[in-house]
């Protein structure tokens, strides 16, 4: 799977790296062939150009009878053609298994509509490489140079959504191929599978579907009018307009609404607080101290905590990691990246609503973890020792990668969390690895505020109350990484162990 991990995508950038110096290969040989044709259709377009003498010559006589007997059928009948193309080809199939697999291009669409959805982005304003949110003034994100889709990348995205039976992204996204390819009727490009007719085609439906059946009309009208022996169409056109001279539908429907998921109470305070990174902080007197506990490792190189909230209470610790750190738990967690999933009832799997791949590292994978771990320890006060804690997740997000309003702590007993026998997850202590250039913060939806990324700092929350009841404010989600290279390293600290260190309190509030 490619688009579910940025590190992924780069890797596919590599292949493609490949196929290009295929392509230039190709291309020099297609080009190597022409001349060598076009070298003999000169050298016998000159013979013509001499007067009928030209025959008179028993040399020029045998050339000619030679020509049509032997060469013409070596030129026209050239192996060289078919020659090149199959060894693009076996180029092409040596490189298959590192490319994009058919769910690739589902996940890719999947995210640009997700992007479309959370950030309030125009289709008509993506497909022309500009981020900013309906109602903005300034872009969410400001490529270094805008980047434009195709009629064809729309159709791709609009088809993604049809499949589905979502005729609320396949009609936006749909207009957008329809216009594009209006745009370019009559100049056509190799790499395009769709054509205006495939996006009339299947935006009328979409319209149809959606129940607008005058548009839908137009649109076939305007399907026949490039295609007039088009059966299917044809009977659409006699349907729709049947249906409307009779009444029986609306003729003008008002715009199709988004599809309802299954996290609708939360979704609009969730992609809110996405769009708005952090907002609202507890007072500065309360906000930023250097802490020690005493710890003698602290003592040299003190916290710089930040207090995000008191309730639930998420604090922010600045340069918790180095750059160099970062980098070292990255490319040890690299390799052995697999597709993120979550739990399920007893089981795990991936969802949609989590789009990332992540690795578990060990502290014996490295010095670095072991320091790491140990500086956890110290900040948080807690044992961090398996199985009083799991081990560092380490997370790398794709394209619109995200993860939707969930839970750390489990919230029913049959949790898979249980299987390590040490009790629920007490606390969350979470490290950006990277900074991001738009998107991609992590949102606390009830407590109703946002922590944007903040490159090498770690964001630690208790997600139980002292009483050992899950802490209900802590529903938290990573919006969707609207550009850039999301990594992050979770920490999750188990009930076990913490006895002592966090001790019962006396009201079930606490
Ligand atoms: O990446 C984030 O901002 C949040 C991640 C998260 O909540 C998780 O991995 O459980
Ligand atoms: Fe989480």
């Amino acid at each position: 799977e490619t688009f579910s991990a940025m590190l992924s995508i780069r890797q596919a950038l590599g292949a493609e790296g490949r196929l290009l110096r295929l392509l230039r290969a190709y291309l020099q040989q297609e080009s190597d062939r022409l001349s060598d044709l076009a070298r003999f259709y000169n050298k016998v377009q000159a013979l013509h150009q001499e007067p009928a003498a030209s025959v008179d010559n028993p040399l020029l006589a045998f050339g000619l009878i030679k020509r049509l007997r032997s060469d013409w059928l070596n030129v026209v009948y050239s192996e060289a053609a078919g020659e090149n193309t199959q060894e693009l080809q076996t180029g092409f199939e040596a490189l298959r298994q590192e490319l994009p697999g058919p769910e690739d291009l589902d996940g890719a669409a999947r995210a640009l509509m997700r992007l479309q959805d959370v950030y309030a982005l125009s289709v008509k304003g993506l497909a022309k490489g500009v981020f900013e949110p309906a109602g903005a003034h300034s872009p969410l994100y400001h490529p270094g140079q805008p980047i434009a889709l195709s009629a064809d990348d729309c159709f791709h995205v609009g088809k993604v959504a049809y499949d589905t039976g979502d005729y609320y992204h396949s009609i936006a996204w749909l207009e957008e191929a329809v216009d594009l390819f209006r745009l370019s009727y009559g100049s056509w490009n190799t790499e395009d599978r769709a054509s205006l007719e495939d996006a009339l085609d299947h935006l009328a439906f979409s319209y149809f579907m959606v129940g607008n059946v005058s548009h839908a009309l137009s649109l076939s009208r305007e399907f026949l009018r490039y295609d007039p022996g088009n059966l299917r169409v044809a009977r659409n056109v006699a349907q729709y307009e049947k249906l409307l001279e009779e009444r029986e539908v609306p003729a003008e429907p008002g715009p199709p609404r988004r599809p309802d998921s299954t996290r609708l109470q939360t979704r609009d305070a969730y992609e809110e607080l996405c769009r708005r990174p952090g907002t609202q902080h507890p007072p500065p007197s309360l906000r930023c101290a250097y802490e020690t506990h005493g710890s003698p490792y602290l003592l040299l190189q003190p916290a710089k905590r930040e207090t995000v909230r008191l309730q639930p209470y998420v604090a922010l610790y600045h340069d918790f990691v180095s750059d160099a750190e970062a980098e070292t738990v990255k490319a040890l967690a690299g390799p052995w990246l697999q597709r993120s999933v979550v739990a399920s009832g007893e089981e795990q799997q991936k969802a949609e609503y989590r789009i990332s791949k992540s690795a578990w590292l060990k502290d014996t994978a490295d010095p670095a973890v072991a320091a790491l771990e140990r500086r956890i320890a110290a900040v948080t006060g807690l044992d961090v020792r398996v199985p009083y804690a799991e081990y560092l997740q380490v997370v790398n997000y794709g394209l619109g990668g995200h993860y939707e309003p969930h839970f750390d702590h489990a919230t029913s007993r049959k949790s898979p969390l249980y299987r390590m026998k040490s009790g629920n997850r007490i606390a969350t202590v979470m490290i950006y690895l990277s900074s991001v250039e738009a998107g991609g913060s992590t949102a606390f939806i009830y407590a109703n505020f946002s922590v944007p990324v903040v490159k090498n700092a770690a964001l630690f929350w208790w997600n139980l109350r002292r009483s050992g009841e899950g802490d209900g404010d802590t529903l938290h989600a990573a919006c969707p990484v609207l550009a850039g290279d999301k990594w992050v390293a979770n920490k999750w600290i188990h009930e076990h162990g913490q006895e002592f260190r966090r001790p019962c309190g006396l009201r079930p509030e606490d």
